[in-house]
């Protein structure tokens, strides 16, 4: 195959071609890049005297473990305590557990800050010494500290300690304890609150990110972190999350920035629509702190009337939720002088606005088009009105039903076997160019064939059938503005939908072959497209050829899809050093990389001679970026 490349750039690579979806669902939030390390820490959103309202928690020694209803709860959005009871004749520690996220890491390298609230339902004479420790299941103690409980304490009063394990134990099958000596406090009732185990965040933000997921070992065993797939946006908050309202629950339950902001006891948490709870403690300005930590930019939804259940909001309420989005946007762009949502982020400690140019209005859409047409017209129209400065991003197909105000973004999603995606690499060739953008905002090879189950994790396959989709993104990329694969982030111990972008679990990050794509192209974008001899259409080897004017480089992407190896000449328009790079993915068709393999293909980088007209082989089953100067 000879490419001979055009020397004059079609079109400027869009300064978010690359970026990464996120929604709650799969634990990627709670339970994975949220660093809290409880689960069901505050007993959010369970229903008070039931074991279930437990979950996550273990009595040790016989103590009496209940949730309540508290009477004088530690807030109004934190309704249910823990209450525990010391039986009388009990002797050694006693008290509970928490078991984590399918897991506890204890690492030796690592300060853990805990802390949660107690107080005495009945003021008693006790004075004594609580253990709060990180131990194996089987009782072996790997930290410890004591803080001494008052039972004249009738009020809740917070307590701090920190931990720092001895050792680190290979596995995660630990608790997070605290322990009374059970003859000491025998005949006690102590209530329980809030609790909270952060390890060491991300950059070390409070409330932050868990750093093994926000930065991904590479091949060479360095930490690549996720923003260095120079992810340019964040799609939050979803996705499904955002707009489907769990069976027979009503619109009062959907997602709603103001009950995320705020202390984490004021935040009720919310029955996510992955069938688990929600705790928002990873809530809205935590998102926009994710995006302003990891250099990227929000592309931010706003909830308009549609809930995945079918119903549609009618056209004469939607007034308030307008003005829930209008305080939403304000919140993250307002002026903090003149705003009373922007003052609100200043009060939080972010007086600055984030930067935000693109916001969402609903999510697919198409399950509800006949009311997007209301729907679309009074929030674009109002939030046009409002912030004349944004664009806004319809989620119905492009043009079907007509929409007005006519919509110069939408948001296309597809979810497909691996050949499809191989068959439409020019999908958006044949698109009108007439000003309107298109957002690729999830798309996923997610089986081999259309009869063919799920994939569980990414195979070479799929992600090289996405690579050579890839390639036509960037082809034209003068209408496609965006793209993220979805979904990004999954803890393998509770997942709801595969495969995934990045799977991890207590422990342990296990970036795919797909992961490794996107890091690929994202990585190598260039700044400006320049043509090239087309690939075949529905063939086997797809290439993309950018450049990066600042660099002065010639990056050129290759996708082999093939079983067998193909030799490519390249002419180029210029002259370009000798020495330069080829990274390459490949392996065999079926490979993964998962738990049980979790390095089993990695990029490889090595060097490679280049002229102005060069020959390349491209390897069987492969992706490869060259990288040349340009002299
Ligand atoms: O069942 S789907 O509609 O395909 O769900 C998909 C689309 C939705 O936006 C996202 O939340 C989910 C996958 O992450």
């Amino acid at each position: 195959t000879v490419v001979t490349v055009n020397g004059s750039a079609s079109h400027i690579t869009p300064r978010l071609l690359y970026g990464q979806m996120f929604e709650a669902q799969l634990f990627s939030g709670d339970g994975g890049i949220y660093a809290e390390m409880l689960q069901n820490r505050a007993f959010q959103q369970v229903t008070s005297n039931t074991t279930t309202a437990l979950y996550a928690w273990n009595t040790i020694n016989g103590a009496g473990l209940n949730v309540i209803a508290d009477p004088l709860p530690v807030s109004s959005a934190l309704p249910n305590s823990l209450q525990l009871t010391i039986p009388e004749g009990a002797s050694g520690p006693i008290g509970f557990g928490n078991e984590g996220y399918y897991g506890i890491q204890i690492n030796s390298g690592w300060t853990y800050n805990a802390s949660f609230y107690y107080k005495f339902p009945v003021t008693s004479s006790f004075k004594g010494a609580a253990t709060i420790a990180l131990q194996s299941a089987e009782g072996q103690v790997y930290a410890s500290a004591s803080v001494s409980l008052i039972g004249s304490q009738t009020t809740w009063s917070k307590v701090f300690v920190n931990l720092r394990p001895m050792s680190s134990p290979m596995s995660t099958a630990n608790n997070f304890t605290v322990t009374l000596n059970a003859a000491e406090a025998a005949g006690e009732t102590i209530d329980f609150a809030m609790f909270s185990l952060f390890p060491p965040t991300f950059k070390g933000r409070a409330n932050g990110l868990r750093i093994d997921i926000a930065t991904v070992r590479d091949n060479l065993g360095g930490s690549v972190t996720l923003y260095e797939m120079k992810p340019s946006f964040f799609r939050l908050p979803g996705g499904n999350n955002l707009v489907r309202i769990s069976q027979g629950q009503t619109w009062a339950t959907r997602w709603q920035w103001n009950a995320t902001v705020g202390p984490l006891v004021d935040r009720p948490g919310r029955m996510g629509d992955w069938g688990y709870i929600n705790t928002d403690g990873l809530g809205f300005l935590e998102y926009m702190y994710l995006c302003e930590d990891m250099e990227m930019e929000p592309i931010m939804a706003i909830w308009a009337g549609y809930s995945l259940d079918g119903e549609s909001l009618p056209d004469d309420v939607l007034d308030p939720y307008i003005q829930q989005a209008i305080d939403q946007i304000n919140f993250v762009i307002g002026d903090s002088t003149v705003n009373k949502y922007a003052a609100l982020r200043a009060s939080l400690g972010h007086p600055e606005p984030f930067p935000l140019t693109y916001v969402e209005i609903g999510n697919e859409d198409f399950f509800a088009s006949e009311s997007y047409i209301y729907r679309w017209r009074y929030f674009a129209g109002n939030l046009t009105a409002a912030f004349p400065q944004l664009r806004f991003i319809a989620t119905t197909y492009p043009f079907n039903p007509i929409l007005d105000p006519v919509p110069l973004q939408y948001d296309n999603h597809v979810y497909q076997t691996a050949g499809w995606f191989i068959e439409n690499a020019f999908y958006y060739d044949s698109f009108e160019r007439n000003g309107t953008y298109y957002f690729q905002g999830e798309y996923a090879a997610v089986s081999l064939n259309a009869s063919g189950d799920g994939l569980m994790y990414p195979t070479i396959e799929s992600s090289i059938a996405e690579a050579a989709y890839m390639t036509g993104l960037e082809r034209n990329s003068d209408i496609v503005f965006a793209a993220s694969y979805a979904p990004l982030l999954m803890n393998v111990a509770n997942y709801q939908w595969t495969p995934n972008l990045v799977a991890f679990d207590a422990s342990k990050v296990y970036p795919s072959t797909s992961y490794y794509v996107q890091q690929l192209f994202s990585a190598n974008r260039g700044t400006e497209y320049l043509p090239s001899t087309l690939p075949t259409y529905n063939g086997t080897l797809y290439w993309s050829v950018t450049r990066d004017s600042s660099a002065s480089t010639v990056l050129i992407k290759i996708v082999n899809a093939d079983s067998t190896s193909s030799p490519m000449t390249f002419n180029l328009p210029f002259e370009v050093a000798s020495a330069g790079f080829a990274t390459v993915l490949t392996g065999p068709p079926t490979a993964s990389n998962s738990p049980t393999t979790p390095d089993a293909i990695v990029p490889i980088t090595s060097p490679i001679t280049f002229a102005k007209s060069f020959n390349f082989t491209a390897a069987a089953y492969s992706v490869t970026v060259l990288t040349a100067q340009i002299v």
